[in-house]
């Protein structure tokens, strides 16, 4: 029986859109909402350290409305970022190595060389209840010291699948598929995001049917210009059925 991928909408860039004008149009609150009103599982934000989209003070307000499930994502070696969480008790905290000041995310963590330390961050959110993920590149040594960390699963950072899909599809998913089944025979849940869309999701799916969740922010939002909202939703909610 194939099981059921969450599609967790990331609502960065309504806070990007929101932020190039000043007052509070679009609402990122009011984007939650409606996201699961529409039909996502889930929520997804990236605080980085300038607030250049969401702020912190978005992320307190936002969980206030959550009915669905809470994934933020970030850098722990900030410790603001850490506190965050912690305060704010989501369902999910994504480890994403991001510098300060990095455009948008562009690699997933050296789970070798920094595996005591994700131990010790791994064990201060799950001694809060709070599901951990680590963000990896699709590579296997990477997805087995992640499981050393005993983080509860991984994140496939899918920029590499999105560029290279379009000039051979089973060539580009074949180190996510690999990265997939040694984290499911390590008994790692398996997250993926960055890059997908209504082109490149239905065949990730395909390939990976055993995948818990997607976190789609910049393409949902580029297609929802023409297509609407929750119409958006609903159709990449199709693409993982
Ligand atoms: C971890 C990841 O791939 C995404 O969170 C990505 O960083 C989205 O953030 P931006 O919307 O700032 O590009
Ligand atoms: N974790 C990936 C994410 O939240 C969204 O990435 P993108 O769809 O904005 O590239």
């Amino acid at each position: 029986m194939e099981s059921t991928t969450k599609l967790s909408v990331n609502i960065n860039k309504f806070a990007t859109l929101r932020n190039s004008r000043g007052g509070n149009n679009p609402d990122v609150v009011k984007a939650a909402i409606d996201a699961q009103r529409f039909g996502a599982d889930g929520v997804t934000v990236h605080p980085r350290p300038d607030e250049r989209h969401i702020r912190y003070n978005d992320v307190r307000e936002i969980k206030k409305i959550i009915t669905t499930e809470f994934n933020i994502e970030g850098n722990c070696s900030e410790q603001k970022f850490v506190d965050l969480v912690l305060e704010t008790k989501p369902q999910q905290v994504t480890l994403v190595p991001d510098a300060l000041g990095q455009i948008t995310s562009n690699h997933g963590w050296d789970t070798i060389t920094h595996k005591a330390y994700l131990q010790q961050m791994t064990a201060i959110f799950k001694a809060a209840g709070i599901r951990v993920s680590i963000f990896v590149d699709p590579v296997i040594e990477m997805v087995e010291a992640a499981a050393e960390t005993g983080t509860d699963r991984i994140e496939l950072y899918t920029e590499a699948y999105a560029i290279n899909f379009l000039n051979d599809k089973n060539r580009a998913v074949a180190p996510y598929t690999a990265a997939a089944q040694k984290a499911k025979e390590l008994g790692l849940g398996v997250n993926a995001g960055h890059d997908l869309d209504l082109h490149n999701l239905k065949f990730f799916k395909q390939q990976i049917p055993w995948l818990d969740e997607v976190s789609i922010g910049h393409a949902i939002v580029c297609d929802a210009l023409y297509l609407g909202f929750q119409n958006t939703i609903q159709m990449y909610k199709r693409q993982l059925q």
